[in-house]
């Protein structure tokens, strides 16, 4: 669990994160959401002391991590920023195991590892191990970029913006995977993103900050349909909500009985993509992976009490 307690940083007479206290439960994932320059890297760089806070505490299982050697901090917390920041002359393998190098890890174990987490994300070992990072899609480098942060098995994982950099297609199937192999390894993870709808498809909380402050701390549906400031209404976009509130479910929920034509839509997708489905497709109905069918109608009238809520 990672406790943040007023926590508060001051640039010459500007403060750019202000008082701001919330608490991650282990396993969970806080999006941090803001405009650009409301404080939100600033924020996630005092939890792994990149920057050092002006005041207040953060105390991760309970150990304040003041008293802890910055050094010996970051080697227990992951990071992975925007653009990955692989080592360009470093192999895929090299760079995944730069952190059990560190921690003298033995070479069976690193490797074991490196192939562990090249499967848990899609990439044979075989084929990518010995790949260079500019033999690889954006895609599959960010996917190591998360791979290295997750190597040796942070308690806790920040990462900023790590999929800005991805087109749309990408992005959501990284979100999905991200999400996969945070609740398969029970990382506790705290995300930076200048999107909401990222924040809504990861955070099982969303932390809105605005001017350094933290305007709201809530789970996507709590911020979704009671937005605390009219910043957090702006941030979600009136036109948007019913959209927004429709990626919060999942096909599998609303399966009925019946039969449709077409390609399938997997049971974990969310009432968005099956509406996105269904309008690309122009088909009323879609089968649901595992059976059953999702139709458009049901779809339609989840948006219009999305709209009203
Ligand atoms: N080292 C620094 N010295 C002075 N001001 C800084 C420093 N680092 C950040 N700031 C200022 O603090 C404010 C918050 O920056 P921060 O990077 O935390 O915002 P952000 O919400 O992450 O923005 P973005 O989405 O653009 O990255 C900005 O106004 C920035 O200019």
């Amino acid at each position: 669990m990672i406790e943040i307690q007023n926590l508060t940083k001051i640039y010459g007479d500007t403060t750019v994160v202000d008082q701001v206290s919330m608490t991650v439960e282990t396993g969970q994932i806080a999006a941090l959401v803001g405009t650009s320059g409301s404080g939100k890297t600033t924020l996630l760089r005092m939890i792994n002391r990149l920057v050092e806070p002006s005041s207040g505490k953060v105390l991760i299982d309970g150990e304040d991590t003041s008293r802890i050697p910055a050094h010996a901090l970051r080697r227990r917390i992951g990071y992975a920023i925007q653009g990955h920041g692989l080592f360009p002359h470093r192999s895929v393998a090299q760079n995944i195991a730069t952190v059990p190098a560190l921690l003298k890890w033995s070479e069976a174990d690193i490797r074991a590892r490196v192939d562990e987490l090249l499967e848990l994300f899609q990439m044979s070992p075989a084929q990518f191990r010995d790949r260079m990072p500019y033999e690889l899609s954006g895609g599959q480098q960010q996917r190591v970029g998360v791979a290295r942060a997750l190597a040796a098995r942070p308690e806790l994982l920040l990462m900023d913006e790590p999929f800005g950099a991805l087109d749309p297609v990408i992005r959501a199937k990284a979100q999905q995977d991200l999400r996969d192999i945070q609740r398969r390894l029970g990382t506790t993870l705290v995300i930076v993103t200048h999107d909401m709808e990222e924040a809504v498809a990861l955070g099982d909380r969303i932390a809105v900050m605005d001017k350094g402050e933290l305007l709201q701390y809530g789970p996507p549906s709590e911020v979704l349909t009671q937005p605390a400031a009219p910043f957090v209404r702006e941030l979600i976009g009136e036109g948007e909500r019913p959209f927004r509130l429709l990626s919060l479910t999942r096909v599998g929920d609303i399966a009925k009985t019946g039969e449709a034509g077409g390609e399938t839509i997997p049971a974990g997708a969310s009432l968005r993509d099956a509406l996105a489905e269904c309008l690309w497709s122009g088909r009323s109905a879609l089968p649901v992976e595992g059976g059953g069918v999702v139709t458009l109608d049901q779809l339609e009238s989840r948006a219009a009490q999305a709209s009203v809520a």
